[in-house]
């Protein structure tokens, strides 16, 4: 019987209905499913057992760090809270940081967006603004005004690295990407590579030089409607190609 390849989720701790909760966004699961993946929610404690971590990921076909409203503590990278970073997950940090190395062991396929793109630069030793619009020349990337759409709706250019993991999947040389971020990368862990910026020069996308495997990470959403932008498209054939899907 085909199973479809069984993808790990990062969840993110939220209070529902009261309840401590481990919870990760549909678009997230449902892109995965169109593309012919089993998603299945990864819960996260800050206190995991770091010897359940490897049996636990040696079980997937593949592993997502999703985007959140949290940011990652700024103690994971040496700095200050900055007063516009207001909201964390301390929980969601600790697995984070402990699936990314893990993942890479086990040469398992890794797909991070927006927070999970910060987190994989975090696990590298790399750092963040906590307030991009508030750095010399650059941009607001947080999400405009209106409804999910028009938050959702591409909102800037991107240039993608000639010869690189993206470009590889998608050939052409730029494209047009949604933007609902506050934080960015700052300092670039060693060993990731750049793979595509926007106008301002904020790195918005990376990928784990020497990964055997799919190992990206981006800034934006490709989950949002993937089958609509031929990039999202393409990071999510990709990746469940790599997966085995
Ligand atoms: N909090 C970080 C990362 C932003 C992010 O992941 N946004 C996701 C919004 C909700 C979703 O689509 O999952 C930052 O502000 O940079």
């Amino acid at each position: 019987m085909q199973t479809r390849p069984l993808v790990g989720v990062i969840a993110c701790r939220r209070e529902v209905e009261g309840h401590p909760s481990h919870m990760v966004t549909d678009k997230y699961l449902s892109a995965l499913r169109e593309y012919g993946l089993e998603p299945v929610i990864l819960p996260v404690w800050e206190d995991l057992d770091p010897v359940g971590v490897m049996p636990l990921l040696s079980r997937l076909d593949g592993l997502v760090l999703t985007g959140s409203y949290t940011n990652v503590a700024p103690s994971r990278y040496g700095a200050e809270r900055a007063p516009e970073n207001t909201r964390g997950d301390r929980d969601r940090d600790a697995a984070a940081m402990a699936w990314v190395p893990a993942a890479l062991e086990l040469e398992l396929p890794l797909l991070g967006i927006c927070r999970g793109f910060q987190e994989l630069n975090v696990a590298f030793g790399g750092t963040l603004f906590q307030a991009v619009q508030a750095q010399p020349g650059k941009r607001d990337h947080r999400e405009p005004e209106g409804d999910r759409a028009a938050q959702y709706a591409p909102s800037h250019d991107l240039e993608i690295r000639p010869g690189g993991r993206l470009a590889a999947l998608y050939p052409e040389r730029h494209a047009r990407v949604n933007s609902l971020h506050q934080q960015g990368i700052d300092r670039l862990g060693p060993g990731l590579d750049v793979e595509a910026v926007a106008p301002d020069g904020l790195v918005e996308a990376i990928s784990i030089a020497d990964a055997p495997r799919f190992a990206l990470a981006v800034q934006w959403h490709p989950e949002w409607q993937p089958r609509e932008h031929a990039l999202y498209d393409a990071i999510f054939r990709g990746f469940a190609e790599a997966c085995g899907g």
